[in-house]
């Protein structure tokens, strides 16, 4: 993409590791110089930005979003171009969505659907693939997608029973996989024989509105996948990588897991952090159904824990799982709440509402808010340092955050074509006044530019650290045999 130059000056620069107030200049789409020297070696024509008064962070990577997906029989209300326009207007510059073949369907055949429907992308992109079934067809084809599509993450789902869900053969399986081609398995973390029984025991209680969903979905049937998971890693010597971690039960999972060495990581949503199990109780079924997603939102207990599991390094990444279906595509669960398709957005307000109730409460510092916005996850999924960090050489992906700026969130305002939002009346102080994409700005001031179309395939090689010490390990422990 071509741009003019983009000079920002005055803002304080916020990575991972350190803050401090200098300039940056952008040019070709590239960090180009920080410090004394941007604004002396900014070109002819260059446009300077102000970042007087504000933070200069990485653009936020959410590695957890569902765009165009078909799921539940219907098809999420953001595609590629206006789920990641909203994701601009956030101040996320990257997505990692997911490519979900059906039982049975070749992987490369999905891959090729999904690169497809992505072309209309705004921001960056990548894929993890879902693996959803085994035979000698899907190893080799985790082979192809590693070495020649930029593949390094591979999705399992532990729920969705008679759908996509996968048994342990196959976890099994894929995770040995995994671990030979250096991409890292990532889980979906629900008993999904549990939910099948528990959906069935509500209903016959008399309960089908959505307030059944989270009694069908307790805190540990999700304890026990997240468990069950990272055991499977840990005879296998694989690294693991959990999504949405909503509860007490799998973020202690994950605690123990690494407080014995292991290599787990942990991904939160921003809804888990901040809404509770009350809202299936409302009395109007369109809006108790608009938050039915899974794993479901949680007694208000739980959310001080994933906070905390994100201030001591214990959970690593924050993430949306924006999948947003509308009140009519919900009404298909009217009279069984088992039926409402899954998912919530997020992918606008992510940022703004980690930002608020992480930074101005002071759970988080400014770096620890990059981190678990954009930096984490650049490492996890091996974009580093091109994503998740300003400095020279890395994508000019950039957030000019006004920690002044005030919103209220709203459906009315939002640019994600769904007509919910779940943080809908949350005041919020933070916020992006400027998201420049690929050195250029995309959003400025409530201004949405995003383009159809300027958003690029993210490939991502395998073998990030992990992997290295990951083999390592295993070298170190291998069993000998005794000569005699
Ligand atoms: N989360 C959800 O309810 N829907 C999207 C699919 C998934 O991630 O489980
Ligand atoms: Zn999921
Ligand atoms: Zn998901």
């Amino acid at each position: 993409m071509t741009s003019s130059p983009l000079l920002i000056r005055g803002a304080i620069v916020v990575n991972a590791d350190a803050e401090s107030r200098t300039d940056v200049l952008c040019v070709d789409g590239r960090i180009a110089a920080i410090g004394e020297r941007a604004a002396r070696e900014a070109p002819a024509g260059t446009t300077t930005l102000d970042g007087t008064g504000q933070y200069l962070i990485p653009g936020g990577i959410d590695p957890h979003t569902h765009m165009q997906l078909p799921f539940m029989g219907t098809v999420t209300q953001d595609d590629f171009f206006t789920g990641t326009a909203a994701a601009l207007a956030g101040g996320t510059t990257s997505i990692i969505d997911f490519v979900i073949p059906n039982p049975q369907q070749p992987l490369m055949e999905a891959y090729r659907q999904w690169r497809g429907w992505a072309e209309k992308s705004a921001a960056d992109y990548a894929f993890h693939v879902a693996v959803t079934w085994w035979d000698q067809s899907v190893s080799d084809d985790m082979g192809t997608l590693v070495r020649d599509e930029g593949v390094n993450s591979f999705k399992h789902f532990m729920a969705y029973k008679n759908a996509i869900m996968c048994d342990d053969e196959t976890l099994v399986n894929s995770f040995k996989r995994a671990l030979e081609l250096g991409a890292m398995p990532t889980v979906h973390a629900e008993n999904g024989e549990l939910v099948y029984l528990l959906q069935a025991e509500v209903a016959k209680m008399g309960i089908t509105g959505p307030e059944g969903h989270p009694m069908s979905r307790p805190p540990m049937v999700e304890g026990e996948a997240a468990n069950r998971a990272i055991a499977i890693a840990d005879v296998l010597g694989v690294p693991i990588y959990i999504v949405h971690v909503s509860c007490i039960e799998s973020a202690e999972a994950i605690s123990r897991a690494r407080a014995r060495g292991q290599r787990v990581y942990g991904e939160v949503l921003a809804g888990h952090l901040l809404i509770d199990d009350s809202v299936y109780r409302d009395p109007d079924f369109n809006k108790a159904a608009a938050y039915v997603m899974s794993p479901p939102f949680r007694p208000k207990i739980h959310q001080e824990f994933l906070w905390r599991g994100l201030q001591s390094g214990q959970l690593h990444t924050t993430a949306t799982d924006h999948c947003t279906f509308c009140a009519e595509q919900k009404a298909a669960g009217r009279d069984n709440f088992a039926k409402i398709p899954n998912g919530c957005g997020g992918v606008e307000e992510r940022m703004a509402v980690l930002w608020d109730a992480g930074v101005n409460s002071g759970r988080l510092t400014p770096s620890e808010f990059v981190a678990i916005t954009s930096a984490n996850a650049a490492k996890l999924f091996n974009m580093y340092p091109r994503k998740g960090v300003i400095a020279e050489g890395a994508d000019a992906d950039l957030v000019l955050w006004d920690p002044a700026g005030i919103k209220t969130l709203s459906a009315k305002t939002q640019f994600s074509k769904n007509d919910f939002n779940i943080f809908e009346g949350r005041t919020v102080r933070g916020i992006p006044s400027h998201t420049i994409a690929q050195g250029r700005v995309v959003f400025a001031r409530g201004e949405l530019r995003a383009e159809q179309g300027k958003g690029r395939y993210l490939k991502r090689p395998p073998f990030g650290a992990q992997f290295d010490a990951a083999i390592k390990r295993a070298q170190d422990l291998a069993p000998t045999a005794v000569a005699r």
